[in-house]
C-alpha cells in the first residue's frame, strides 16, 4: 500500500538546504528550480559541478557555500536534501536532521526520507505530482511524459474561465459547488 501523502509546498516561503554538487544535486535543483524559481535554497559541498554554478548564476536566492558538510549548516533550515557520494555522511545527515525536526530526503536511501520528489505533469496553472512509492522513478518520469502529451494547450483557457466563474458566482456555498460541479461534469465525458 501507498501510504504516501501528496501535498504541495510554498518553497518561496521556506528554506532548502541541498548536500551535495554532484549530479543527485544537480537534478533536485534543476527539479526545485522547475517549480519555485525564487526558492530559497543553499547547496553545500566541497566539489560543485559547473551545472550548479551556471544554475546558481541565473536564479539570486540560489547560495553555494563550497564547504564539506557540518551541522551548523542546518540552523535555519525547515528542509534537506541529503546526495553525496558518502554513505556515512548521508546518514549522519539524516540524523542530525532527525534530530532539529527538519524534514529530510536522503536520495540514494528510500528509508532515510521523511518525503520524494515526484514527477511533476505541469500545464499551465495544473500540476500533477506522481509517485511510483519509490518502486520506479523511470516509470514516474514516462508516465509524466504521456499525460503531457495527453493533455490539451487550451487547458489554461479552461481554468481562467473557471476562475472567473468561481468569482463571479453569487449565493450560499452549497449553491455555488453545485454549479461549479455541473459546469465540469462536461470533463468527465
Ligand atoms: C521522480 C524523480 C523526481 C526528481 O528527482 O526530481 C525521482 N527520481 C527521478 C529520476 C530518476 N532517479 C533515478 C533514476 C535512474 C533509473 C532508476 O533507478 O529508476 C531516474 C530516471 C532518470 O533520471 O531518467 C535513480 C534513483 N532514484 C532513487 C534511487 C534510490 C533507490 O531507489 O533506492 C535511485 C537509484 C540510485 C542508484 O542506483 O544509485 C530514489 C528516488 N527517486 C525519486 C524521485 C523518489 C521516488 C519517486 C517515486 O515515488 O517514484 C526517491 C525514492 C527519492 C527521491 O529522490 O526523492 C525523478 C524523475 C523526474 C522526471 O523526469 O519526471
Ligand atoms: N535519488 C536519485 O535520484 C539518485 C540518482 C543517482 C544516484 N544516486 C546516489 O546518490 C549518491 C550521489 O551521487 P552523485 O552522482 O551525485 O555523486 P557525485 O560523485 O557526482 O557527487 C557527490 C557530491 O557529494 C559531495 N560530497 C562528498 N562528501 C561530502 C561532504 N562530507 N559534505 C558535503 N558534500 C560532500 C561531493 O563534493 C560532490 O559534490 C550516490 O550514492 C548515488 O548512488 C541517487
Amino acid at each position: 500500500m501507498n501510504t504516501l501523502f501528496p501535498i504541495f509546498v510554498k518553497l518561496e516561503q521556506l528554506q532548502l538546504l541541498i548536500v551535495g554538487g554532484g549530479y543527485v544535486g544537480l537534478e533536485k535543483l534543476t527539479a526545485v528550480l522547475a517549480n519555485a524559481p525564487a526558492a530559497p535554497v543553499t547547496l553545500v559541498a566541497p566539489e560543485i559541478r559547473a551545472e550548479i554554478h551556471a544554475l546558481a548564476a541565473e536564479h539570486p536566492t540560489v547560495k553555494l557555500v563550497q564547504a564539506v558538510y557540518d551541522p551548523a549548516l542546518l540552523a535555519g533550515n525547515d528542509l534537506v536534501i541529503v546526495g553525496t557520494n558518502d554513505k556515512a555522511v548521508n546518514r549522519q545527515i539524516q540524523a542530525d536532521c532527525k534530530a532539529r525536526k527538519i524534514l529530510v530526503n536522503v536520495a540514494d536511501t528510500p528509508a532515510l526520507c521523511d518525503f520524494y520528489l515526484s514527477s511533476v505533469v505541469k500545464k499551465g496553472d495544473l500540476k500533477i505530482a506522481i509517485s511510483t512509492n519509490g518502486k520506479s522513478p523511470t516509470f514516474a518520469k514516462r508516465f509524466r511524459e504521456v499525460l503531457e502529451a495527453m493533455l490539451p494547450d487550451t487547458l489554461q483557457e479552461t481554468l481562467d474561465n473557471l476562475t472567473t466563474i468561481r468569482q463571479q458566482l453569487t449565493g450560499d456555498f452549497q449553491a455555488k459547488m453545485d454549479r461549479l460541479n455541473e459546469i465540469t461534469s462536461v470533463l468527465k465525458r
